[in-house]
């Protein structure tokens, strides 16, 4: 496996808060890595360094190979990268199909060329990709009608929409009701599978994270105190107790 994005001795702080103090992290083709921690550890800021929306003090990122600090947002996802957001980002007036419809004329570079439904083929490939994501139920159906968890998988397939080689994703299951939560997560997971698509995603609930990664970076006050499978670093005596113990006061099933 290679190599997708790097990061070398990020460094940010805000006022006193160092947010990054020397991360380093490779994230390998078509991994799903897992970022947890305590809030405040800088979890965020990693995605939005990634992302362009945040710029490091020093350090680096590359996207194969390629130097990514000082791009701009929208070039980044022009790249291949994409992300989705812990409160989604939809247009909440309009359908979920329409949504998916203007994600697909955002490719395109014809988002100001409105009522993409009309572009039949922009509406096919919205509908299929509501169809991977088993939205079709749900394409009808205003955005600011959902519950939470189609609104994750609507906000998620419009990031898919941008055909990314990898996928940030803040909190995927942040608000989702739990009887929900690992139907959300085998969708996106299946789907993320079937695409190729490498996948960075901070979580808080660790069944989550057990269930779906390959590894798991732990953040803690800005650096990376742990890294590894979820069965070794969900089980580490530390982790539980800074971190899992902190969050959730349980231990998750993978480490029992
Ligand atoms: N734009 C900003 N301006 C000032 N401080 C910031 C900014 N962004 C983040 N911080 C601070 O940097 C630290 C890391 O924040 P970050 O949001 O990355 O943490 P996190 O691990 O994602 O936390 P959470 O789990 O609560 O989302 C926090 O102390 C936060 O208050």
């Amino acid at each position: 496996m290679s190599v997708l994005l790097s990061a070398q001795d990020l460094q940010l702080a805000f006022g006193g808060v160092k947010a990054a103090d020397g991360i380093n992290l490779d994230v390998m083709e078509r991994e799903f890595l897992a970022i947890i921690g305590p809030n405040g550890a800088g979890k965020t800021t990693f995605i939005n360094m990634s992302t362009g929306h945040l710029r490091p003090q020093a350090g680096s990122i590359t996207y194969q190979g390629r130097q990514v600090l000082g791009m701009k947002p929208r070039a980044i996802v022009r790249m291949g990268i994409a992300r989705s957001f812990q409160l989604p980002q939809l247009f909440t007036e309009h359908t979920v199909l329409e949504n998916a419809a203007m994600a697909v004329a955002a490719r395109e570079g014809t988002f100001s060329a409105f009522r993409p439904l009309l572009r039949p083929a922009f509406r096919a490939e919205a509908e299929e990709l509501l169809e991977r994501f088993g939205l079709t139920a749900a394409a009808h159906q205003r955005a600011d009608a959902l519950n939470e968890g189609t609104r994750k998988l609507t906000d998620i397939a419009m990031a898919v929409a941008m055909k990314p080689r990898l996928l940030l994703m803040d909190e995927p299951t942040s608000g989702v009701a739990a009887a929900d939560k690992m139907a959300v997560v085998e969708t996106l997971a299946r789907v993320l599978r079937e695409a190729g698509v490498t996948a960075v995603f901070v979580e808080h609930d660790m069944d989550v994270v057990a269930r779906i990664a390959d590894r798991v970076a732990v953040w803690g006050q800005g650096r990376i105190v742990a890294l590894g499978p979820p069965e070794q670093v969900l089980a580490d005596p530390t982790v539980q107790r800074d971190v899992i113990g902190i969050q959730t006061g349980e231990v998750p099933h993978a480490a029992a």
